[in-house]
C-alpha cells in the first residue's frame, strides 16, 4: 500500500496522550478505542503534525509474565514485551487510513541534552514530512525510576513544549475535571491552587488517580502558552470535540512571553527532583532571590547539581522549577548550612 506524502511542514503540532486507563478495558488494550484514535487522527492529519503519547505497554505485555504481581522488574519486562504489541495494534488500525506509525521510546534526558533533543526534533520532522505519526512512550526497560502515574503526562508535556505545540490533549478515564457536584468544568482560566484542589477532591471522592498530575502538567503547558485539554475517549468523537473545545476541560494558555531558555529550563530539562518550601522561601523566589536551604520544608524527590527540580508549596502545588546548585543529599547531610543556596535566582523559573 502507498502511503501519501505530506506536502506542508508548517502545520501546528498537536500532542495527544492516552493513559493506560483510557485505552484499556478490563486491563487489556481495547481495540475499539485504538480504532477510534485512528479514525479521528485521520481527519486531523491534514491540519496538524500529530504526536501520540501512548501508555499501555505494561497492559499489553503483562499476560506473558507468569505469576505477575506488578513488581517493578515485572512491569519493565511487561513493557518490553508489550511495546511492540501496542505499536502493532496501533499500526493495524491506522493502516486502513493509509497512515504509518513510528515508535519513539523516550527518556527524560533526551530532552535535557539539547543535542539529543535536536535529533529527536529532526526525526519527528522527517516522519511528519513522510506522513508518519510518531507514537511516544517512556523507555521503561532502562528507566531508572519507578514506573509511575505521571510519567507519560510529563513526557507528553515535554514534547508539547519542546515542539511548541498548539494543543496538548490528555485522555483520561473521566470526562474532564469535575466540580463538587460531579459535573465537568468546561474551562479553567488559570490552573491555580483552586483548580488543583478540585483534582484532589475528585481523587479522594471517586478513587481516581492522576488528575493532580495532569493538572500540574497542564499548568506547566499553559504557562508556556499551550492550550491543554483533559477529556475522555468514551465521549463520541472525543479527540475532535476536545480540540474544538466541545468536550472535557479546557485549560487556557497564558499569554506570557517566555524566553526559549526559560522554556527549556521549565520543561525540556531533566525534571527529576521536587522540594516543598515554606511561605518565606516562596516570597523570596518571587522577589527574584535565590532559594536557600532554610526555606525547604521537605525534599520529596532527590536531585544532583545541574538537574532540574520542582519547587512546590506545602500543599504540593508546583510554583517554580529550578536548576540545582547543590545536591539534595548534601542538604540532608548538613543541617548546619541553612544559608546554602539550592538554586540561584537566575536559574529559577516562576510558574
Ligand atoms: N509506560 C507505561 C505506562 C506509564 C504511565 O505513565 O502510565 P499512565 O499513567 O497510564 O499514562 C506503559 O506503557 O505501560
Amino acid at each position: 500500500m502507498d502511503f501519501p506524502k505530506n506536502k506542508s511542514m508548517k502545520k501546528p503540532v498537536l500532542v495527544i496522550k492516552f493513559g493506560s486507563a483510557s485505552i484499556t478495558t478490563d486491563g487489556e488494550i481495547d481495540e475499539r478505542i485504538v480504532l477510534e484514535i485512528a479514525r479521528q487522527c485521520a481527519t486531523l492529519q491534514s491540519k496538524y503534525n500529530i504526536v501520540l503519547v501512548s501508555s499501555g505497554a505494561v497492559a499489553a505485555g503483562k499476560r506473558f509474565i507468569p505469576k505477575y504481581t506488578g513488581s517493578l522488574a515485572q512491569r519493565k519486562a511487561a513493557a518490553a514485551i508489550g511495546n511492540p504489541l501496542l505499536i502493532r495494534t496501533y499500526s493495524t488500525y491506522f493502516k486502513p487510513f493509509r497512515i504509518a506509525l513510528a515508535q519513539s521510546l523516550c527518556e527524560r534526558h533526551h530532552f535535557s541534552n539539547r543535542g539529543q533533543f535536536l535529533q529527536l526534533k529532526s526525526t519527528y520532522e522527517t516522519l511528519w514530512k513522510s506522513n508518519v505519526i510518531p507514537v511516544a512512550n517512556e523507555n521503561d526497560v532502562v528507566s531508572n525510576k519507578e514506573l509511575k502515574f505521571s510519567d507519560n503526562d510529563e513526557l507528553a508535556t515535554l514534547i508539547a513544549v519542546g515542539f511548541d505545540a498548539e494543543q496538548l490533549l490528555f485522555s483520561t478515564s473521566v470526562p474532564g475535571v469535575l466540580d463538587s457536584q460531579g459535573n465537568v468544568i468546561p474551562t479553567i482560566e488559570v490552573v491555580d491552587k483552586d483548580a488543583l484542589a478540585l483534582a484532589r477532591k475528585e481523587k479522594s471522592g471517586v478513587g481516581l488517580g492522576g488528575m493532580t498530575s495532569k493538572l500540574n502538567f497542564a499548568r506547566l503547558a499553559t504557562q508556556m502558552g499551550i492550550k491543554a485539554v483533559i477529556f475522555s475517549m468514551q465521549t463520541e468523537n472525543g479527540i475532535l470535540k476536545a480540540i474544538a473545545g466541545e468536550t472535557g476541560t479546557v485549560c487556557l494558555p497564558q499569554r506570557k512571553k517566555v524566553s526559549s531558555r526559560n522554556k527549556w529550563l521549565a520543561s525540556g530539562s531533566l525534571i527529576v527532583g521536587m522540594v516543598y518550601v515554606d511561605q518565606g522561601a516562596l516570597e523570596a523566589i518571587r522577589a527574584r532571590k535565590s532559594l536557600l536551604a532554610v526555606g525547604v520544608v521537605q525534599i520529596v524527590e532527590d536531585f544532583v547539581v545541574g538537574e532540574v527540580f520542582q519547587i512546590a508549596d506545602t500543599m504540593g502545588i508546583v510554583q517554580a522549577v529550578a536548576k540545582a546548585k547543590t545536591d539534595s543529599a548534601a542538604l540532608k547531610a548538613s543541617s548546619a548550612k541553612k544559608n546554602i543556596a539550592i538554586a540561584h535566582a537566575d536559574d529559577i523559573v516562576l510558574l
